[in-house]
C-alpha cells in the first residue's frame, strides 16, 4: 500500500510538474527556493517559471539569466522606469531636476557588478555577422518575455509544453511579437525527448516539399517510433487546397502541426484543419515587455545605461580613430522612447537598437559624459535621436519585401492615379509574381477606392472589397485575375478626393484648434431625462421630417458656422 502511494503522481502547484506523492514536500522546499534545487544532484529540476532566472543553465553570457527575467518586478525595470515620470509617454519630457548625479549615475551593465562598458571597436566586432534579433531569439521558455495570457504559470499551454505534449498549434500574433521563437522553443525542447522539428515557410514552400515532409514523417514514425512537428511560417500564405494537404496527417497523427499566421487564422485557415488545432493568440508585446527584450539585448551588447540624472554636454567631439577605444553608453530614454516605438514588434525594436549602435560606433564622436563624481568621462552617447533614426533605418531594411516593396505599391497607387491602366496592370504583376501576398495589395486597393476615387464611383469600395474577399477564398494564383480585374476598374473610373480633402481638413481643423473645444449645440443634445430637459437639452431642435420646406438649422459649433470642409484651406 505504501508502494502505491509512492507511486501516485502529484502536480507541483508551483511548477506544475508531476512528481510522486511522497517527493512533493521536499520538492516544493526546492521549488519555492530554485536556485537551491539546481545544486541538488538527482533533483527533479527547479521550476523554470516564473522564477526562470535561477535556472536557465543554457544562456549565453554571465550575468544573461539575470537579465532574461520577464518583466515583472525586475530591479533594473523599477530604475528603467524612473526616468520615465508616470503614465508619460517617452515622447515627454522627463524629469531632469535635480535628481542629483549621486544617484545611480551608470547602471551596472552585468548582473550587480560594475563592469566597464565595452570599447565601440568590441561593440563593432559583436554585431558583426547575424542580425541581433536572430542572436538573441531564446532558446527557452524562461528567456521568452511577456504573453503571460496564454504562457503564464497554470495555463493550459504552458503544462502542455512542460510535459512535452505538443498539440498541433496555430499561433496567431502581429510581427515580431514572438510566435517564431515560441515555435523554436517547442523545438527545442522536443529535440531532447527525439522528435524531429521540421520548418517550412509558406512564402516559398511548393505542395510537393509538404508531401516530402509528410511521407518522411510517416516513415520515422513507422521504423522508429519518432515523431514529428512541422512548423509553417506565415501559413497564411497557402491556399485552402494546399492547407488540405496536411489535414488527413494532422488528423492521424503523424506529423504536428505549428502553424504561425499574423492573419485572422478563421478566415486564412482551412475550417477542417483549424478545428484540429488549437488557437493560440499571442498579443503585440507591451512596452513593458519590450524594454525587458532591449535590456536583454544592451546587456548582452555590454553598453551601459546612463540614467536622466547624468548630464552631459550636447557637443560631440572627439576623432573617429581614437574614439573607438572609447566606451558605449545608452541613455535611458533613448531605450525607453525606443520600446515605445516599436509597438510591440521585438525585431523592429533590437534591429533599430542595431543600426542606432552601428551607427554611432561608426560615426565615432565622443561626448564627455558625467558619469563619476569628480569629472567628465568621454564616451560614446546613444540617444533618443540617433534611436529614432535606427528604427527608421530598420524599416527600410528589415521590412519583409524589402524597400521594392513600397516602391511597387506607391507606383501602382499612382498608375491607377493617373489613370494608366497599363502601367497599373504592370505594377501589380511586378510584385505578385515577386512574391508579394495578394492580401496586402487587395488591402491598399481599398483604400485607394475611397482616397483617390471616393464618390465619384462610391461602387469602387464595393469592388475592392469583394476583390478582397475573393482573393480570401481562392488564394494564389488563382486570385491574381481578381486583382487585375480590380486595378484596371480603379485606373478606368472617373477620380475624387472631395471627401478625403475635406475629411482631412476636418481633421486639420481638430488639430490647429486652441483652447477647449466648442461643446456640442444644446439643441442638438439628446433630452432622455427630465433634469436634461431643464438644462435646455433639445430645445429648439426642428425635427426635419416635419417640415415641408428645407430647415434652417445650424448643425456646426457656434464659433464653425458656415464653415466648408470641402473647400480648400488655408492655412
Ligand atoms: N516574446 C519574446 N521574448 C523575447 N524575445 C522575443 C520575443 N518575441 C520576439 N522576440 C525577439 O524578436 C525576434 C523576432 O521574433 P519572431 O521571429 O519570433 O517574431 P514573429 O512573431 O515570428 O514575427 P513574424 O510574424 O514577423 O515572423 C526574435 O528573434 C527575438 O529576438
Ligand atoms: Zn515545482
Amino acid at each position: 500500500m505504501e508502494g502505491a502511494e509512492e507511486e501516485r503522481l502529484v502536480q507541483c502547484p508551483v511548477c506544475l510538474r508531476e512528481l510522486p506523492a511522497a517527493h512533493i514536500n521536499s520538492h516544493l522546499d526546492r521549488c519555492l527556493q530554485a536556485g537551491e534545487a539546481e545544486a541538488e544532484p538527482g533533483s527533479s529540476p527547479p521550476c523554470k517559471w516564473p522564477r526562470l532566472a535561477a535556472a536557465s543553465p543554457g544562456s549565453q553570457a554571465e550575468g544573461e539569466a539575470e537579465d532574461a527575467r520577464p518583466a515583472a518586478g525586475l530591479p533594473v525595470f523599477s530604475l528603467f522606469h524612473k526616468g520615465r515620470g508616470g503614465g508619460q509617454s517617452p515622447g515627454a519630457p522627463g524629469r531632469r531636476s535635480g535628481a542629483g548625479r549621486e544617484e545611480a549615475a551608470v547602471k551596472p551593465a552585468e548582473g550587480g557588478a560594475a563592469a566597464a562598458a565595452p570599447s565601440g571597436a568590441s561593440l563593432a566586432q559583436k554585431l558583426e555577422g547575424k542580425p541581433l534579433a536572430e542572436r538573441l531569439r531564446p532558446d527557452t521558455l524562461g528567456d521568452y518575455v511577456g504573453q503571460e495570457r496564454v504562457l503564464g504559470a497554470q495555463t493550459l499551454l504552458r503544462s502542455l509544453l512542460e510535459s512535452h505534449e505538443i498539440p498541433s498549434l496555430i499561433l496567431w500574433g502581429p510581427p515580431g511579437c514572438g510566435k517564431t521563437t515560441l515555435a523554436h522553443i517547442i523545438a527545442n525542447s522536443s529535440k531532447k525527448n527525439g522528435t524531429r522539428f521540421v520548418t517550412l515557410s509558406a512564402t516559398s514552400a511548393k505542395t510537393n516539399d509538404v508531401r516530402d515532409v509528410i511521407s518522411q514523417a510517416q516513415n520515422e514514425k513507422r521504423l522508429f517510433k519518432r515523431k514529428t512537428i512541422l512548423f509553417i511560417d506565415e501559413i497564411h500564405r497557402f491556399n485552402k487546397s494546399q492547407q488540405d494537404t496536411f489535414l488527413p496527417h494532422v488528423e492521424c497523427g503523424t506529423v504536428t502541426l505549428i502553424g504561425a499566421t499574423t492573419e485572422n487564422p478563421s478566415f486564412q485557415v482551412n475550417a477542417a484543419l483549424l478545428s484540429r488545432c488549437r488557437v493560440i493568440v499571442l498579443e503585440k508585446l507591451s512596452v513593458e515587455a519590450m524594454e525587458a527584450i532591449l535590456m536583454r539585448a544592451i546587456r548582452s551588447l555590454g553598453v551601459q545605461v546612463l540614467g536622466q540624472g547624468n548630464q552631459h554636454s550636447s557637443s560631440a567631439t572627439g576623432s573617429s580613430s581614437e574614439s573607438l577605444e572609447f566606451p558605449v553608453y545608452i541613455e535611458e530614454k533613448a531605450l525607453s522612447t525606443l520600446a515605445y516605438l516599436c509597438d510591440g514588434d521585438a525585431r523592429t525594436g533590437l534591429n533599430g537598437l542595431q543600426l542606432a549602435v552601428q551607427a554611432r560606433v561608426a560615426a565615432g564622436k565622443t561626448t564627455p559624459l558625467n558619469i563619476t563624481k569628480g569629472g567628465s568621462v568621454d564616451g560614446i552617447l546613444i540617444t533618443e535621436e540617433h534611436v529614432k533614426e535606427g528604427l527608421q533605418r530598420s524599416h527600410i531594411l528589415y521590412d519583409r519585401a524589402g524597400e521594392e516593396h513600397y516602391n511597387c505599391i506607391s507606383a501602382l497607387h499612382k498608375s491607377m492615379r493617373g489613370s494608366d491602366e497599363n502601367a497599373s496592370l504592370y505594377w501589380l504583376a511586378r510584385m505578385l509574381e515577386g512574391g508579394e501576398d495578394p492580401l496586402y495589395v487587395a488591402r491598399r486597393l481599398v483604400r485607394f477606392a475611397s482616397e483617390d476615387i471616393g464618390l465619384a464611383d462610391p461602387l469602387a469600395l464595393t469592388q475592392a472589397v469583394a476583390a478582397y474577399q475573393g482573393c480570401h477564398f481562392i488564394g494564389m494564383p488563382e486570385c491574381e485575375v481578381i486583382l487585375a480585374q480590380c486595378v484596371v476598374y480603379f485606373a478606368r473610373a472617373p477620380k475624387s478626393i472631395a471627401v478625403y480633402r475635406a475629411y482631412s481638413n476636418v481633421k486639420e481643423c481638430l488639430r490647429t484648434h486652441t483652447g477647449p473645444l466648442p461643446p456640442v449645440p444644446l439643441h442638438l443634445r439628446n433630452a432622455p431625462t427630465r433634469l436634461m430637459k431643464n438644462l435646455g437639452y433639445g430645445k429648439g431642435y426642428k425635427y426635419n421630417p416635419m417640415y415641408q420646406e428645407p430647415v434652417e438649422q445650424d448643425y456646426l459649433p457656434e464659433e464653425l458656422k458656415g464653415t466648408d470642409f470641402f473647400k480648400e484651406r488655408k492655412t
